[in-house]
């Protein structure tokens, strides 16, 4: 098993959906050949701390500061948007990065974060999530159609009306008349790991308050059900402009709280700003 002893970290969360967070900035803390296991004890909640998964702060060539996400099953994950936020707050409080807009190199791209201080303290992240794409190719999934948009999911003894998008990371989202309904633990795995998705997906169930307002229950894969998944509502603020359930400016319910979208098309391609908050928890050193 590998040794954590000395570890020092934060546990962090945006809106519910909760990481410890280790800073490699100045260098490896965890080898790379321990991290997947490490990240499966770290986030145990009942043997270790409880996360939904594990963030790194990393050194970056290309951008102020670099950031990768591993999910509770040790899996790496292209991006996170609630990590995003808690990264964002623990290097700007730890002084690792001393900007207000600061640019972040994640396995999907380069994103910016600009932080909102009230006294000085930060307490709002607005991220550019950057754009998106619904090639069945690209999600990636396999789809007659050159993209999976509104098209039809069966599943175990039901089918859904589905949505795939990619923003760095695969989601499908179903738009649903009562979220609250939905047996989340029954269709949530079995659509994860459905054959169509060769790189699994995370699973997003919606429902469309108005065309400014939706709420939504989260299946994430690699982790199960989570209080929130800031990929997963910016996938559905992008799907619900592009069936037009939703206009370009959105605020979505989750079980943890509230983020708010703003949707822009570039290059023929959607794209969302989300704001949402970032909290410290505890910080840490194990024993
Ligand atoms: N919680 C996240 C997404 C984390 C990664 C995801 N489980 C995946 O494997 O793609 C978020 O807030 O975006």
């Amino acid at each position: 098993m590998v040794d954590l002893k000395g570890l020092k970290f934060s546990k962090m969360h945006g809106i519910g959906n909760d990481f410890p967070i280790i800073d490699e900035s100045s260098g490896e803390v965890i080898p790379e050949a321990d991290k997947a296991e490490a990240c499966r004890i770290l986030c145990h909640r009942h043997f270790g701390v409880g996360g939904d998964g594990v963030l790194f702060v990393v050194p970056s060539e290309v951008a102020d500061i670099g950031y990768r996400m591993f999910n509770p099953d040790g899996s790496e994950a292209e991006m996170c948007g609630n990590g995003i936020r808690c990264f964002g707050d623990f290097v700007y409080r730890n002084k690792i990065v001393e900007k207000e807009t600061m640019t972040v190199e994640t396995k999907s791209g380069i994103k910016t974060i600009e932080i909102t201080l009230e006294d000085g303290e930060p307490i709002l992240f607005k991220v550019n999530m950057g754009k998106s794409t619904f090639k069945s190719e690209e999600i990636p999934m396999i789809a007659d159609s050159e993209e999976f948009v509104d098209g039809e999911i069966e599943v175990i003894d039901t089918s859904f009306k589905a949505s795939c998008v990619n923003v760095g990371n695969p989601h499908v989202i179903l738009f649903v008349d009562d979220v609250d309904a939905i047996d989340i633990d029954k269709y949530g795995p079995a659509i994860e790991c459905h054959e169509i998705f060769p790189e699994k997906i995370n699973v997003h169930f919606v429902e469309v308050i108005s065309k400014n307002e939706g709420k939504m229950r989260t299946w994430e894969r690699g982790a199960g059900v989570t209080l929130a998944c800031g990929t997963g509502a910016t996938s559905t603020a992008l799907a619900g402009v592009k069936l037009a359930h939703f206009d370009k400016e959105i605020l979505l319910h989750l079980p943890g709280g509230d983020l708010e979208f703003e949707v822009y098309e570039e290059e023929g391609k959607l794209g969302a700003y989300m704001k949402g908050p970032a909290t410290l928890v505890f910080n840490a050193e194990i024993q």
